[in-house]
């Protein structure tokens, strides 16, 4: 019998915007081995260039994988294009004053990848990224389970951080929830936070601790305000969202089917549609394979929807119809 070789298509994933994000991100995936080959796409094809270089120079200490700065057309054959291409927040700025000047880039942007890649799914971590992942999906004429933004991923391990801090457990075992806008509406779940399904007001009696709502705020006010707060210090945010867009990719390329809180386009779930924000979402190869709506406190679905309305009357105001 001849010998065959199997035909083999490397797995691609694509970068756009190799600022600190992107950079970062590429330097997250090469470290999990996760893709054969990473195309780097930026408008400075420079700094792409100079990034190819310097992450390639880490390729002999482990992980086979071929880099390299590339144009739009690169993108073809791409599992996923992660785009962090765009304007940042200054100091002070919130994540909605870069809407129109992010919209403006996108615009370019979308287009161009789908162009030489309509297969394949896009995942957005530019801000206000909600907003910008709904645009993308208006824009692409993608089906919304191919479009995802990165969402509160980053609030949620924020949140998990703080309150592993407090309890002195673990953030990977407490359990909790981060929904809504990726901004200043985002939503804490209080009524489902956990540590081994034991509440939190429960876990604190169980182990004869104080249930203080002011620490509890304090928790969430960190949460919501870790960017501003960065910035404040250090001009961007960059390491852990690198590493939560990489466990989205991951839960793509493998299938995984983990549930992250990951921005979707919601239609119906909590009365609430045609806007894009987090809610639970279970990420697979197809990107979104299902949106999960658990049971909220009154106070909680309340927050939730006027964080949809805020996202829906920036949308009005913004995108072209
Ligand atoms: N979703 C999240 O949780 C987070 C989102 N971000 C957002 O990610 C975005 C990027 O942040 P940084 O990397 O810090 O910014 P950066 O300024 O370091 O990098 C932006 C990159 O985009 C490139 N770029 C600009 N216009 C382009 C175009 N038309 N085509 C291709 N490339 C283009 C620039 O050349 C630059 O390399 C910002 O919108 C920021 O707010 C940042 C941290 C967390
Ligand atoms: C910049 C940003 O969106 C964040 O760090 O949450």
């Amino acid at each position: 019998m001849a010998n065959s070789v199997a035909s083999h298509t490397p797995l691609r994933i694509a970068v756009v915007g190799l600022g600190n994000v992107g950079a970062s991100f590429a330097f997250a995936l090469l470290q999990r081995r996760l893709a054969a080959e990473i195309v780097l796409i930026d408008a400075n094809h420079k700094k792409a260039e100079g990034e190819a270089m310097d992450l390639n120079h880490a390729v002999p200490f482990g992980a086979a994988t071929r880099i390299w700065a590339g144009e739009y057309a690169d993108c073809r054959g791409a599992a996923v294009t992660v785009i962090t291409a765009g304007a940042a927040q200054r100091p002070g700025e919130t994540r909605l004053q870069l809407l129109d000047r992010n919209l403006a880039i996108f615009q370019q942007i979308v287009p161009e990848v789908v162009k030489h890649n309509p297969d394949g799914l896009l995942l957005i971590a530019t801000n206000p990224v909600d907003i910008i992942s709904y645009a993308s999906y208006k824009i692409s004429g993608l089906p919304a389970h191919r479009v995802l933004g990165s969402g509160t991923i980053l609030d949620t391990a924020r949140f998990r951080y703080l309150l592993g801090q407090h309890f002195s457990v673990d953030a990977r075992s407490v359990h909790g929830l981060i929904l809504g806008e990726h901004g200043d509406t985002e939503v804490p779940i209080w009524s489902l936070a956990n540590i081994a399904g034991i509440r939190l007001r429960e876990y604190c009696r169980l182990h004869s601790l104080p249930y203080d709502e002011h620490v509890f705020d304090t928790i969430f006010t960190d949460t919501r305000d870790a960017a501003y707060k960065i910035i404040e210090r250090k001009g961007a945010t960059y390491y852990a969202v690198a590493v939560g867009l990489m466990q989205i990719v991951e839960s793509i390329v493998r299938d995984q089917k983990t549930v992250l809180t990951t921005s979707t386009l919601v239609e119906g779930a909590y009365g609430i549609n045609d806007v894009y924000l987090s809610l639970p979402t279970i990420v697979g190869a197809k990107g979104v394979v299902q949106v999960l709506t658990p049971d909220l406190s009154e106070e909680e679905l309340a927050k939730l929807q006027h964080s949809a309305e805020v996202l829906k009357g920036m949308i009005e105001g913004h995108l072209p119809r």
